[in-house]
């Protein structure tokens, strides 16, 4: 438990955060599939990120961490069976996106998790591997992991995606896409949920030199024959982490400057702080961070279908605003490390806050917040959300602080930088 203490001691306060959680999970996964030497700095060294690497290694990359920078010797796409199931307790990117690379195993690869990550569905991804030649299955008659794959069938070619649930069933596709026979062209069926993830993954891919088309992000294509190229990478910092200290700034009228997260980012999330200036705080672009300043808040209508991850900070805040916020298209919320329009908004009623979630939707009024024990379903975003309305309300204490390792696990030290 961790009760929060009311407050920022500065009026303008810088911040250094780690590196993205999802270019971290890419840019090894790339440098484990290039044939040859790769030196990554910046990455982010969290539950997710190191799960991601220990299942690498168990596919046969060599990983060494130096404390700077992990070096990874790729494997040039030739992946050896694992004969013990891979865990990725509840890290859906590793779980996802690491279906699609198993294919490329010479054999049986199980991946397994917590009982949370049982709940998160995966089928719509095994039902394209099927069709790209891969047998892949869930393990219990439930659409969601454990997952079976038998590797070395992957011949590709054409295949139709649902991304309704999640985008990271595209991006597993794509990533493992250049070494199956055929390249792989995946048309997406529905609407794809949460975009700029997949645009981390073409970012990634360019950047190791595989070439990815699409048309207007419906059919992607990736030609056969292509190859990761291994090389000397850099990680930038996490823009949803970045969230809850414009978040803090917003809500207690003070500047934080979080440091090497600007606008030129690839990653969807920085675009909270557009739905912030619209609700009243300036919001300063330089070239070397991203300046939040609070004002008088009032309430937004927003569709978040591509920020789902910093939802639970909009909410935080929304819950400091005047008037309703609506936060709209949001159901793949529900698929999350918990139910995430659900649990968000019956934390934020034990406050005082009217705050209801519908179907694919949350609304939230602005009032007066009063404290509360904080239940974090084991999802570091609600840990880390509710912890900025520590900041205004006393009696806020966070149950479970423990959860950031998730995505980040030196949370409390740089949110004691605040204070
Ligand atoms: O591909 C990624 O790195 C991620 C994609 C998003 O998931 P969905 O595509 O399932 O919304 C996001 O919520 C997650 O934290 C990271
Ligand atoms: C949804 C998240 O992660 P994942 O899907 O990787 O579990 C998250 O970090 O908010």
């Amino acid at each position: 438990m961790r009760e929060i203490t009311p407050g920022m001691g500065r009026d303008k306060v810088e911040v250094t955060l780690p590196g993205s959680k999802s270019y971290s999970h890419r840019l090894l996964i790339a440098a484990a599939l290039a044939e040859g030497e790769s030196r990554i700095t910046g990455l982010l060294r969290s539950e997710d990120t190191l799960l991601t690497r220990d299942a690498l290694r168990a596919f046969g990359a060599v990983i060494e961490d130096d404390g700077e920078a992990m070096v990874v010797t790729g494997t040039g796409g030739r992946l050896k069976a694992c004969a013990e199931p891979i865990y990725l307790a509840n890290s859906g990117t590793s779980m996802r996106l690491l279906t699609g690379i198993a294919a490329l195993g010479e054999g049986e690869t199980v991946l397994t998790g917590t009982k949370r990550m049982g709940e998160r569905p995966i089928e719509d991804l095994l039902v394209a591997m099927r069709q790209a030649g891969v047998p892949a299955r869930c393990v219990n008659p439930t659409d969601c992991p454990p997952v079976k794959v038998t590797g070395g069938h992957f011949e590709g070619g054409k295949v139709t995606l649902d991304c309704r649930i999640s985008s990271q069933f595209l991006s597993s596709l794509l990533l493992a896409g250049p070494y199956a026979p055929k390249g792989i062209e995946v048309t997406v069926a529905g609407e794809l949920v949460s975009r700029p993830y997949v645009e981390i993954t073409l970012d990634i891919m360019g950047r190791f030199g595989v070439e990815v088309t699409h048309d207007d992000f419906k059919v992607f294509k990736v030609a056969p024959n292509q190859s990761y190229r291994p090389g000397a990478y850099h990680c930038e910092p996490d823009g949803s982490n970045a969230s809850y200290f414009w978040a803090a700034a917003a809500v207690t009228g003070k500047s934080v400057k979080v440091m090497n997260v600007t606008k030129k980012s690839r990653q969807g999330d920085v675009a909270l702080v557009d739905v912030l200036e619209k609700m009243g705080c300036t919001v300063t672009h330089e070239e070397d961070g991203t300046t939040v300043t609070g004002g008088e808040l009032s309430a937004v209508t927003v569709d978040m279908a591509l920020m789902p991850d910093v939802v639970p900070t909009l909410a935080v805040v929304a819950a400091h605003a005047k008037g309703t916020t609506v936060i709209e298209n949001v159901a793949h919320l529900r698929e999350k490390e918990c139910d995430r329009l659900g649990c968000v908004a019956t934390e934020l009623r034990k406050m005082g806050i009217d705050a209801v979630a519908k179907e694919s939707s949350l609304e939230i009024t602005g009032g007066t917040l009063t404290g509360s024990d904080v239940e974090t379903y084991d999802d570091h975003r609600m840990a880390m959300s509710f912890s900025v309305a520590g900041l205004t309300t006393p009696g806020v204490r966070v149950l479970d602080p423990g959860c950031v390792k998730k995505s980040f696990p030196t949370y409390w030290d740089v949110f004691e930088t605040l204070q």
